[in-house]
């Protein structure tokens, strides 16, 4: 195990680190830490520095406790690094708007140094101009409102599937969670892909290790200087591991599109303007449009470069989604008026036609809300890992240059100075507020905010709008027997993404128009 919140795995690090003790020991006296007015901090141990307050729970929710006794703004040494966490509305919006311009880093880690090929993914890279042209790609290629809008048919053909599925197990118990991420799945494969892939279900569990990797607490980041570790924890090994599948997949994925690339083109291209043909092209092919194209300064994409890019797609556009339409039927289900009126809602809007279709959902208005609500407490990403390109000044507080800086999503989300009793699930605190996650609310950073925002937002909540909708149109759902509401674990599995620690096994009763 190689994630922090064990104290086992502290104290065997502890063992490995005493031959290193020395350089360590070394490196920090040579450091001006006790001459800059750094925030407060926890009281930190020999070589390990706050690492072991951080055990014993997710990190996130070690932080969140950390802040009741040091702030909203700490400063914590993990192991060999210097890092700082944010925990209120107050802190989030210095970091993501007054210097905002400084913290657009994301920082190093092992884990994206080897899964996204050197760090070249759009969430992974360096802020600079590459970061600015691949995003830029995403971005206009199948991000933007309008492209979202035209995958809406497969959005609508891979939910009926999955309706149709439920409609054959009615009355008995389905993992609703392992339905909902292998549809979405099934849904960004064709965006991105074209099609559902034969290796689609290897790649998934490629992007659950991945995610668990990713998280940035691991020795091997806590400890950079010394690469030994890297090797000696086991951990490189596993993401090489994890690495040489995942590379395997999306080298057979662009080889067939190389393949079909020409013939493609030339049906597509007779008579077709620009966007016509941009209509009609997976993530896959705009990137190898791309790929060819000569971008912005001088800017070549290599396939590697492509691969990581990919990547970030597939992740992001699965894994999120899911764990939103995952926590949002988990609190209807703990809560069975708010089920009640969100299926009154969608049955009105969609009675008369019978079936659930995306032109409707923008009158899904309590629907909306209760997703705000999903979203706000059950951030994808529960800490957004940013870096400052410059040494600067925090009300106060010296932050050194290429620090690392967590913001807690979670907790910043909850912060009760700004919300009414944050750890409540209630939909209608949006009912007369304005509050909304488009990074302008900074007591509401699911999505981030500032240069880095999540770019994908419109794309990940046209997906949950529509899972949800169709969820609760279709059918009616009750635990199975011997499960109590009040028994669900509310808590996340470890990893980046806020996945919830349990699935969740439900039984659907279908409602009269299946
Ligand atoms: C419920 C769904 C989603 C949530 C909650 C979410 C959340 C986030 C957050 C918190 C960040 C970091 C932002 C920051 O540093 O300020 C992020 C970045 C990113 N997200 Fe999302 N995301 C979601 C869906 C998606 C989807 C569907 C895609 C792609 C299809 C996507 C692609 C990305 C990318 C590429 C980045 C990196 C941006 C950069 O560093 O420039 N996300 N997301």
């Amino acid at each position: 195990m190689e994630s922090v919140p064990s104290s086992l795995a502290i104290l065997i690090s502890f063992l490995l680190f005493v031959f290193t003790v020395l350089k360590i020991v070394r490196k920090s006296s040579g450091t001006n830490a006790k001459t800059l007015n750094l925030p407060p901090s926890p009281p930190k141990i020999p070589i390990l520095g706050n690492l072991h307050q951080l055990s014993g729970d997710l990190p996130f929710r070690r932080l969140k406790e950390l802040a009741k006794t040091y702030g909203p703004f700490m400063h914590l040494q993990l192991g060999g690094t210097t890092a700082f966490a944010v925990s209120s509305a107050e802190y989030a919006e210095q970091i993501f708007k007054t210097h905002g311009a400084n913290f657009v880093q994301r920082p190093y880690t092992l884990a994206s140094h080897v899964l996204s090929y050197d760090s070249t993914g759009v969430a992974s890279s360096r802020y600079g101009a590459y970061w600015r042209e691949v995003r830029k790609v995403s971005m206009l290629g199948f991000l933007t409102l309008k492209k979202v809008q035209s995958f809406h048919s497969v959005r609508e053909e891979e939910m009926a599937n999955l309706v149709n599925w439920i409609a054959s197990r009615a009355g008995t118990p389905i993992n609703f969670t392992d339905k909902i991420y292998t549809i979405t799945y099934d849904f960004t494969s064709r965006v991105a892909f074209g099609r559902i892939i034969e290796s689609q279900e290897n790649f998934i569990w490629v992007v659950k290790e991945m995610v668990k990797y990713v998280e940035g607490f691991h020795y091997a980041d806590l400890f950079p200087s010394i690469s030994l570790l890297h090797w000696i924890t086991g951990f490189r090994f596993k993401l090489e591991r994890v690495k040489r599948y995942s590379d395997e997949i999306l080298e057979s994925i662009i080889n067939e599109h190389k393949k079909n690339r020409k013939e493609k083109k030339a049906t597509l291209e007779i008579g077709k303007s620009r966007e016509e043909i941009l209509e009609h092209e997976d993530v896959v092919d705009i990137l190898l449009d791309a790929q060819e194209e000569r971008m912005e300064n001088d800017i070549k994409l290599t396939t590697d470069n492509l691969k990581a890019v990919v990547l970030d797609m597939f992740t992001g556009g699965g894994e999120t989604s899911a764990t939103t339409v995952d926590w949002a039927m988990v609190e209807l289900m703990r809560k069975p008026h708010l089920l009640k009126k969100a299926q009154a809602e969608v049955r009105e809007v969609f009675g008369s036609k019978g079936k659930v279709d995306e032109a409707g959902l923008n009158e899904l208005n309590f629907l909306k809300m209760v997703i705000k609500e999903t979203v706000r407490m059950h951030p994808a990403f529960p800490l957004i890992p940013r870096g400052n390109r410059e040494s600067c000044v925090i009300n106060g507080f010296d932050i050194p240059a290429n620090s690392t800086v967590f913001v807690n999503v979670w907790q910043v989300n909850r912060d009760p100075e700004r919300w009414t009793d944050p750890d409540t699930f209630n939909p209608e605190r949006f009912l007369d507020s304005d509050l909304d996650f488009k990074g302008t609310d900074y007591e509401f950073v699911t999505f981030g905010a500032g240069r880095r925002i999540c770019p994908g937002m419109v794309f990940g909540l046209a997906t949950v709008e529509i899972s949800l909708a169709m969820m609760l149109y279709h059918f009616d759902w009750k635990f199975p027997s011997g499960t109590k509401a009040e028994d669900l674990l509310m808590t996340e599995a470890v990893g980046i993404t806020g996945r919830r620690v349990d699935d969740l096994y439900l039984v659907p009763i279908p409602y009269k128009n299946v």
